[in-house]
């Protein structure tokens, strides 16, 4: 029997619709049978026609209750779980709410716009006992935990360097201009915290999640930011990340490892769309690389090259069951914790977001990028 879990949707922009046309296919097309979701309610902050619009447009089934005002949803004992979607400026906030209201919350990337305000949801959800994730979808693609058992079976060897570009190649300007979100630093903006987050992703799950967890160590930071001339936020962005010495599983001499995350909304990885100009994430080890294919939030291949001698390349395609985007899988996580009893998610457990935010708390130290007081403050409610 199936475990049903009720989800309540705060916001009605582009990643919720997203998102909930993915809840809506049948788990079985991707060969989930030990779970399932409902959309049982639907907030806009703009107004209650645009929560019952979004429900019409998408064919929710009834019962699906639309509210004007995100408190009335988490005041909702029909909601198990809300999926937080709003820009990263309001997450600490609109995070805040759910769990002061007692829910459980998966929330989108980036986190929050500090590690300051991460650890206290994670604090939060602890001392009462809820839910909460990070909403980095890309973690529970098939393809993902696949590159991650490779390495932790010592596939590549010992890895020691993975490189990460997640870049669109915009004309900034005209395409998002002053107010988006994606530029606006009153959102929080700027393609560290939109885009770079992807390419840290890469970097720690390869360097850092697949070690046990008694190896895992903060790496130290070097990086460059380019403003975008018109707001201040960044639109470029490059981290050497280096990590400590850990004991290798599968080598005999510690060894330190470096990852290069890459993000540009100017120029892009791929700007030909056709993977013409190759791996956007190159994984290396001592006895070959994997190489992935694809954007970074949204992988589509990979590749093993075994070092000369070492076996032959192999190629595997990844697939979007039911035509969907991809955010099922993080869907389904989400419920088999629930129906599991756990707090957090062993994909993208509480310490590794704080331990990333930490990094891009650091890597907007380096580059002198500050957002409004408001939306970098703790102080909880604040009108934002
Ligand atoms: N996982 C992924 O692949 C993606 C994740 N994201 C993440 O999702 C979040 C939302 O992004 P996206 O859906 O593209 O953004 P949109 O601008 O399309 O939607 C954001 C929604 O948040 C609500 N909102 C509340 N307060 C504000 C405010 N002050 N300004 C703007 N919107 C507000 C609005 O919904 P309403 O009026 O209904 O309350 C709005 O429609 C971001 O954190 C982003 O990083 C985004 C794209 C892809
Ligand atoms: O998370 C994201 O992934 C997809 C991108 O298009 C989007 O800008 C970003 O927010």
């Amino acid at each position: 029997m199936a475990h049903t879990i009720r989800w309540g949707i705060m916001a009605t922009g582009w990643i919720a619709e997203t998102f909930v046309r993915d809840l809506l296919k049948d788990p079985k097309a991707r060969d989930a049978s030990d779970v399932a979701h409902k959309v049982v309610a639907v907030a806009s902050s703009s107004s209650k026609d645009k929560a019952d619009k979004f429900i019409s447009t998408l064919g929710i089934p009834a019962p699906c209750d639309a509210y004007a005002t995100y408190q009335e949803l988490v005041a909702d004992p029909n909601v198990d779980v809300v999926y937080v979607a709003t820009p990263h400026s309001h997450h600490y906030q609109n995070v805040m709410l759910c769990l002061e209201a007692g829910k459980n919350v998966l929330c989108e990337k980036a986190f929050t716009v500090n590690a300051a305000q991460t650890k206290i949801l994670c604090e939060t959800a602890r001392k009462k006992n809820l839910f909460l994730m990070e909403a980095v979808w890309t973690r529970y693609f098939p393809l993902s935990v696949q590159v991650r058992e490779l390495i932790q079976k010592g596939e590549i060897g010992e890895v020691l360097r993975t490189i990460a570009d997640t870049s669109f190649g915009d004309d900034v300007e005209e395409k998002w201009g002053t107010k988006h979100r994606m530029v606006n630093p009153d959102l929080a903006g700027g393609c560290l915290l939109d885009l770079g987050i992807y390419s840290l992703t890469w970097v720690f799950q390869t360097l850092y999640h697949t070690l046990p967890r008694d190896q895992r160590k903060a790496p130290t930071v070097t990086s460059q930011m380019t403003p975008y001339h018109l707001t201040g936020a960044d639109e470029s962005t490059t981290i050497l990340l280096s990590f400590p010495t850990s004991t290798p599983s599968n080598g005999p001499h510690p060894h330190r490892s470096q990852g290069i995350a890459m993000t540009n909304i100017r120029v892009s990885a791929d700007p030909d769309e056709e993977g013409t100009s190759g791996p956007q994430i190159r994984i290396q080890g001592t006895k070959g690389e994997i190489q992935v294919f694809g954007h970074p939030f949204r992988p589509t291949s990979y590749r093993v090259i075994p070092k000369k001698g070492l076996g032959e390349v192999r190629t595997v395609e990844g697939s979007f069951p039911a035509e969907g985007h991809g955010m099922f899988w993080e869907a389904d996580e989400v419920a088999r914790c629930l129906r599991d009893g756990k707090l957090e998610s062993e994909g993208m457990p509480w310490e590794e977001s704080i331990v990333i935010m930490e990094v891009m708390d650091e890597v907007r130290k380096q580059g002198g990028l500050t957002y409004p007081q408001k939306i970098e403050s703790t102080e909880y409610p604040l009108q934002l």
